[in-house]
């Protein structure tokens, strides 16, 4: 068993996103990308009929990636910084649709709304008892979040990949945090609670909830007159 391997806990996965954060509520990209990076050994580890799965997230992961490498990395740092690059130089496509279909907004915006689909999961799973369906769980949650903005016939392949999901006890085991109590304690809700759990002394940048980028994100890119306010445009 590699270090690696052993570093992987969904404990692990949840604070590097919780880390994302900085004190000013700006998103720091690398975390934010080795987070997904954490969710993709995830997919990975829970059977090959995801990779079409994974195989989207790890692209548009490099999509990042190359973008924080490139000549432009310097504004690469933090979602903010990204989206004010990208904007002032019209890196984005919001009026047509082809000639900036690799901007890091939309990737991200496409990432993150796969976030909210976790976070609906989880609590999900959460909440559930031994006998709940981990199909109907993540396919209410994809229901919910992602599904709007798929087209018929990736919902169509989702749905169907939702079937050979793993049982609830091997989601628990897979995740590496211990027993199924112990699990459920991580997934609590409560922020205050979690922020304890973690050791994370109170910040003042914010509950200490891992999706708190989450409200940054969202200021910086749909606030009204916010940088990115036409969300719709970037959607295409
Ligand atoms: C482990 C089960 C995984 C269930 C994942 C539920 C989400 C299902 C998403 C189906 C996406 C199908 C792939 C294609 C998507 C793209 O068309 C579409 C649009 O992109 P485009 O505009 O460039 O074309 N892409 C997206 O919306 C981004 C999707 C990214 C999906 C990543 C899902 C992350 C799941 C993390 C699983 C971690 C499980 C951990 C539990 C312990």
């Amino acid at each position: 068993v590699s270090t690696e391997d052993q570093k992987f806990t969904l404990q692990e996965v949840l604070d590097t996103f919780k880390i994302c954060l900085s004190e000013n509520k700006e998103v720091l990209l690398e975390h934010y990308v080795a987070g997904w990076r954490g969710l993709v050994r995830f997919m990975n580890s829970l059977g090959s009929v995801f990779s079409f799965i994974s195989k989207d997230a790890v692209s548009k992961i490099q999509i990042l990636v190359n973008l924080m490498k490139g000549e432009g990395g310097a504004n690469y740092l933090t979602i903010q910084s990204m989206v004010k690059y990208e904007m002032d130089n019209q890196l984005v496509d919001l009026t047509k649709k082809g000639s900036f279909p690799e901007s890091g907004c939309r990737t991200l915006l496409r990432l993150h709304r796969a976030l909210r689909w976790l976070e609906l999961f989880l609590e999900r799973l959460r909440t559930s008892t031994d006998d709940s369906k981990t199909s109907a769980m993540c396919s209410e949650a994809y229901n919910e979040s992602l599904a709007q903005y798929h087209p018929w016939i990736i919902r169509k392949a989702a749905g169907t990949a939702f079937w050979y999901l793993p049982g609830r006890a091997v989601f628990f085991d897979v995740m590496n945090v211990g027993s199924p109590e112990q699990v459920i304690h991580l997934l609590a809700s409560g922020p205050e609670q979690r922020a304890d759990r973690f050791g994370v002394a109170k910040r003042s940048a914010g509950s200490g909830n891992w999706l708190d980028m989450d409200t940054a994100f969202n200021d910086t890119v749909f606030a009204p007159g916010g940088t990115c306010a036409r969300q719709e445009a970037l959607s295409r």
